[in-house]
């Protein structure tokens, strides 16, 4: 099951301050605590799919953020708002992006910890696996997917749709890319603010023509900053994974980063702790930045620690020629890493992934299993 342990109240709702409207609001909310999501196995309010919702009159008006697999919850909403003996009418917002089953967001609390590089892997393992994956390289200050997957100087094309004008994914390894660096000048630094941030941000969230994709991965940029929160907000994220590194600067940020989802309702499913040792010539395992950092934010988070990446230069290598190392060294500990996270996405959201590769390096990771 997955926790979204601080309530999603703030982001679910207005504060009125009629009594009335009150005592409706809460109403409101108790009777969609009663909507349990099958796939993650806890409601949809405190999962964050829930948004803006205000209650005029005898009006009830809310957004609801879910995959195209979801579909079904906006019926059950009716359903259980039709108990209510005030309401006239409930107007349901959904929010989705067509043909995309699953929204998961790759985060950090500060930058350089392997953030993208995570992003990468987890995308190609996931792939790798036989799931339909877009990655959406969201990160404004620094978009460096294109190149980890060999998409340097790429032209992105915009096609006419029945829905309008689409921006067309680039394909690298049959996992489809759109990254806000497409659309920036070689070389010049990204310098959107403001208003102008917040369009290029809604555009990518809802004008790139994916197709049916199992996932789409977002690589968010770092810290808590407006563009993380305008992304958060505007698409049905299902969950984030924080990146951190042992050190315990990275671990004080990502705790910073953890709260900010909690605050705006999006469930966090786990913790990954990047460059967590290094494995010498001869096999044996260094920890370079301190042990135990993602453990114990984990427990203090209760968020799942999901894996632990060894520093290895392989990741490096891939990172500059364009292959991750997932495809360029697929049996080493560092590949294993990610396949087992994925796996344990995958068990969580589709079970999509075949017996063997989940467990082939042991022990398997539960996403939300606390
Ligand atoms: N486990 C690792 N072992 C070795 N090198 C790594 C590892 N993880 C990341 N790196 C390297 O560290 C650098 C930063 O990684 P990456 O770009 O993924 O970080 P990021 O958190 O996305 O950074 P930014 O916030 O700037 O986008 C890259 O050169 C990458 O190859």
């Amino acid at each position: 099951m997955v926790h979204n342990s601080t309530s999603s109240h703030q982001q679910l709702q207005a504060s009125p301050h009629d009594p009335l409207i009150i005592a409706r609001q809460e109403e409101v909310v108790q009777l969609l605590k009663q909507i349990i999501e099958p796939t993650l196995k806890n409601d949809i309010v405190s999962l964050g799919m829930v948004r803006n919702l205000r209650i005029v009159d005898d009006y009830v008006y809310l957004r609801l953020y879910i995959g195209s697999r979801q579909q079904q919850l906006e019926a059950e909403i009716k359903t259980v708002l039709s108990l209510l003996s005030w309401c006239k009418k409930a107007y349901i917002q959904v929010c989705t992006i067509p043909g995309v089953k699953t929204t998961l967001a790759i985060s950090s609390g500060k930058g350089g910890v392997g953030k993208s590089t995570t992003a990468v892997n987890l995308a190609t393992a996931l792939k790798v696996s036989g799931a339909k994956v877009g990655l959406l390289d969201a990160d404004v200050y620094g978009p460096n997917v294109p190149q980890m997957l060999g998409l340097g100087k790429s032209e992105v094309q915009v096609i006419d749709t029945p829905n309008g004008q689409r921006f067309l994914p680039l394909q690298a390894y049959g996992i489809k890319v759109m990254s806000v660096g497409l659309l920036a000048e070689p070389d010049r630094p990204l310098a959107w603010r403001g208003p102008v941030l917040h369009k290029i941000i809604t555009q990518f969230i809802h004008e790139v023509e994916w197709g049916e994709l199992d996932y789409l991965l977002i690589d968010l940029p770092p810290g808590t900053g407006d563009a993380q929160i305008t992304i958060v907000q505007e698409s049905p994220i299902c969950g984030v994974i924080l990146v951190t590194t042992p050190q315990q600067v990275a671990v004080s940020d990502v705790r910073r980063n953890i709260y900010m989802f909690r605050q705006v309702g999006v469930p966090v499913l786990g913790i990954i702790e990047n460059m967590s040792y290094f494995i010498n010539s001869s096999g044996e395992q260094t920890s370079i930045f301190g042990t135990g950092g993602g453990q114990k934010l984990a427990d203090e988070l209760k968020a799942p620690l999901l894996g632990e990446v060894p520093i290895d230069p392989r990741i490096c290598k891939g990172g500059d020629t364009g292959e991750p190392v997932i495809l360029a060294d697929p049996h080493s500990t560092t590949s294993q890493v990610f396949v087992q996270i994925a796996a344990a996405l995958d068990a969580t959201f589709f079970s999509m992934l075949n017996a063997q590769m989940a467990t082939s390096s042991g022990n398997s990771i539960k996403i939300g299993d606390r």
